[in-house]
């Protein structure tokens, strides 16, 4: 048997290209490189974030191990002045864990930087800031999470003592789902419906003290606690909240779009859109994350599949690497593509969003509203393809893939959710076909970006690939998919209206149309990603190998969106099957050449063993040491005869034989 850590010394040899400057280009830039690793190196030099025995853990014992890193983590980040919110991710990518403080970063902060008047992000963030106070964000309940108009809780403002005060008038009122909340958070933004004077003046954020800062018990009238196991997020005290006449001041509701006045007088915000800046951060968040979870788990697979031997073709030969087999290949090279062209959306999601913060701030906000309504579709589907990408990571890896040891596990269950939280996708997916039918409708709101969907295309029209070769120009390839996308756009637009014409009002012409409008919203996506991926490649001053090899990525992306949606493609005669038969041809072509370069592809992300805390997907490649020195350490194992034995299985074992 071959070794597995010459296995991959062979394939770092065969690499075309220089890893570290691919690298350089991931992180963006050499000095982002180093930083990260300076970075990665404050978390794995402190022992006390050693997750080697994680997977052996109980929930309860991850909640409190999570705990103790949180607060490490918050040592080392005042410790060393760290600030900025990506940086703060680069620790959490190799802690690799979900700490119980994710929400008061990712959410609790934000949203008092976003709708806080200036006094209160004083008041507040530098407790915040300084983590003298924990905070979450609980929006969601029992009853309702996606219509949030439906949401139940009340805040009554009280003018004789100028409070609110906080009710959760029924059981499907009960908050459920924040993260953090549990038993974790002192502080929440809650969402409620404001009263004043018997009028409702829908959903306002409160900030809500959950728990004395003395001795961390619950508040009168608060009644919290977690919402048991789940899939996953096991470190994570995702929680339940009901309120019984919560008294808070005034001064707590957030109040820099909508103000309440001592007396009662309410003024409502200048403009409702106002909230969507802080939405697209957090969707721009989470297809970075699409993209980093996926990227980990190519990683492992990919190593794992070139160390991993199986079947001799002739007896006594050696056993091929099964990255051999173009079955694996077809498994793990378009995984590998998607993992790059998320990265690249993401920068571009996040580029664009810094951008135009400064419009936003000061209320031009007419690209916000372009970016918001791409951004519902882009989280969509980068979480979908990044999830089912992870499983067939995961099941690519056979038996091992099923062992928590394998890393994907926890990545699989982690990241599972992103389909669900910060909008449920389907839900994302038919705002951006609200978004993409208004700009087919209205050419004067069109955006520069979405300008595509005012070219009709002309019926009959056939797309231009004359050969496989052919296949390999990005122009012709976001050809095809702007196409399918403007084609499906259409016909969505001319479903909904044959409804409306059939006489359905519109909200149930609309749902009849929403099987459709989720099939042009994909499309778009599909769209954007490849054409963003081949532009951003383009622009890339680096080496022709790297090039080569991101362009051929790129093609795999693109192909594979092909070949996985022949259908819509085929559907009005614009690709021909014989077109169709290049496609499938080129797909095994660009394998082929990109299987030297497959090691380099991954390594080049520079994961930190500790950040995939795999036994699969190590650096080194010496997988079967590590499964079997970690299975010794199994709780199971400790001893050599378990208590269960005594217990339960001498008697029945005591036959004479
Ligand atoms: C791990 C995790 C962490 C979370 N963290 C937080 C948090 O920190 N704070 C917080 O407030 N919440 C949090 N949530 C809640 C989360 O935001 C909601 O679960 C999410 O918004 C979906 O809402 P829902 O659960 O009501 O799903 P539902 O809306 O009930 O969805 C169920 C099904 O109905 C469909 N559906 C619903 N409405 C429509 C529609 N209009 N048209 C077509 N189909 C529809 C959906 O597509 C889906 O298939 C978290 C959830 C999870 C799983």
């Amino acid at each position: 048997m071959a070794s597995p850590s010459s296995d991959l010394d062979r394939e770092r040899r065969k690499c075309t290209f220089n890893v570290a400057e691919l690298t350089d280009i991931v992180n963006g830039g050499r000095k982002k490189t180093e930083r990260r690793r300076y970075l990665e190196s404050l978390v794995m030099k402190e022992p006390i974030f050693s997750n080697e025995d994680y997977y052996f853990l109980s929930r309860e014992e991850k909640y409190s191990d999570a705990v103790k890193k949180a607060v490490k983590l918050v040592e080392v980040l005042k410790e060393h002045n760290i600030e900025n919110p990506q940086e703060y991710q680069i620790l959490l990518g190799v802690i690799n864990e979900n700490l119980p403080i994710a929400l008061h970063n990712s959410m609790f902060k934000p949203t008092i930087r976003d709708q806080g008047t200036d006094e209160q992000r004083k008041k507040w963030l530098p407790l915040a800031n300084d983590y003298k106070i924990i905070g979450t964000y609980a929006q969601t309940e029992m009853g309702h999470g996606t219509f949030i108009r439906g949401l139940e809780t009340t805040s009554t403002y009280d003018p004789k003592r100028e409070e609110f005060v906080l009710n959760t008038p029924t059981l499907t009122a009960t908050k459920w789902w924040p993260g953090c909340l549990g038993k974790t958070s002192t502080h929440a933004v809650v969402m409620a419906q404001l009263y004043i004077k018997n009028q409702c003046y829908g959903l306002h954020s409160f900030i809500i003290q959950l728990r004395s800062l003395k001795d961390h018990s619950p508040m009168p009238g608060v009644t919290v606690g977690d919402i048991g196991n789940k899939v996953g997020y096991d470190t994570n005290d995702n929680g339940f909240l009901a309120m019984d006449n919560v008294r808070i001041p005034r001064e707590n509701m957030l109040m820099r779009h909508a103000q309440v006045y001592p007396d009662g007088t309410y003024r409502k915000p200048a403009n409702p859109r106002l909230a969507y800046g802080a939405m697209v951060l957090v969707r721009a968040t989470i297809v970075a994350g699409s993209a980093t979870n996926l990227s980990k788990a190519a990683t492992i697979a990919i190593r794992y599949s070139c160390v991993r031997r199986q079947t001799e073709a002739k007896p006594g030969e050696l056993e091929p690497q099964i990255i051999d087999y173009v079955t694996q290949q077809h498994k793990l090279v378009p995984q590998l593509a998607t993992a790059y062209a998320f990265a690249w959306i993401a920068r571009y999601m996040m580029s664009t969003y810094h951008a135009l913060h400064a419009d936003i701030e000061s209320g031009h906000l007419g690209a916000l509203q372009e970016l918001h309504g791409i951004s519902s579709g882009l989280k969509a589907f980068t979480a979908e393809m990044s999830v089912s990408g992870i499983e067939v990571c995961r099941r690519a890896c056979g038996g091992h893939g099923f062992s928590a040891a394998s890393g994907l596990v926890s990545i699989y269950k982690d990241w599972l959710p992103s389909c669900t939280y910060e909008g449920e996708n389907t839900v994302l997916y038919l705002q951006t076909a609200r978004f993409l039918l208004k700009c087919f409708r209205q050419p004067s709101v069109t955006p520069s970006s979405m300008s595509y969907i005012l070219i009709k295309p002309l019926p009959g029209a056939r797309w231009g690939v004359k050969s496989p070769e052919d296949l390999m120009k990005p122009i012709l390839l976001v050809e095809a998919f702007e196409h399918r996308a403007q084609r499906t756009i259409k016909s969505a637009a001319q479903f909904l209206e044959s409804q409306i014409s059939q006489g359905l009002d519109t909200s149930e012409a609309m749902n009849r149309s929403g099987i459709e409008f989720v099939r042009c919203a994909k499309a778009h996506c599909y769209y954007f990603v490849t054409r963003n991926f081949f532009q951003s490649t383009a622009l890339l001053k680096c080496s022709k190998e790297i090039k080569e090899s991101l362009l051929t990525l790129g093609v795999v992306f693109a192909l594979n969106g092909i070949a996985d949606n022949s259908g819509e493609f085929l559907e009005d005669g614009f690709v021909t099957g014989t077109q169709m038969e290049f496609v499938r041809e080129r797909i095994q072509y660009c394998y082929k050449q990109l299987r030297p370069n497959l090691v380099g592809l991954v390594d080049a992300f520079a994961f930190a063993d500790q950040s995939l805390n795999s036994a699969l997907g190590a650096y080194d490649g010496d997988v079967y040491n590590r499964l079997y020195n970690w299975a010794k350490r199994a709780p199971l194992n400790k001893t050599d005869v378990h208590s269960s034995y005594h217990k339960y299985l001498k008697p029945i074992l005591k036959s004479k034989i």
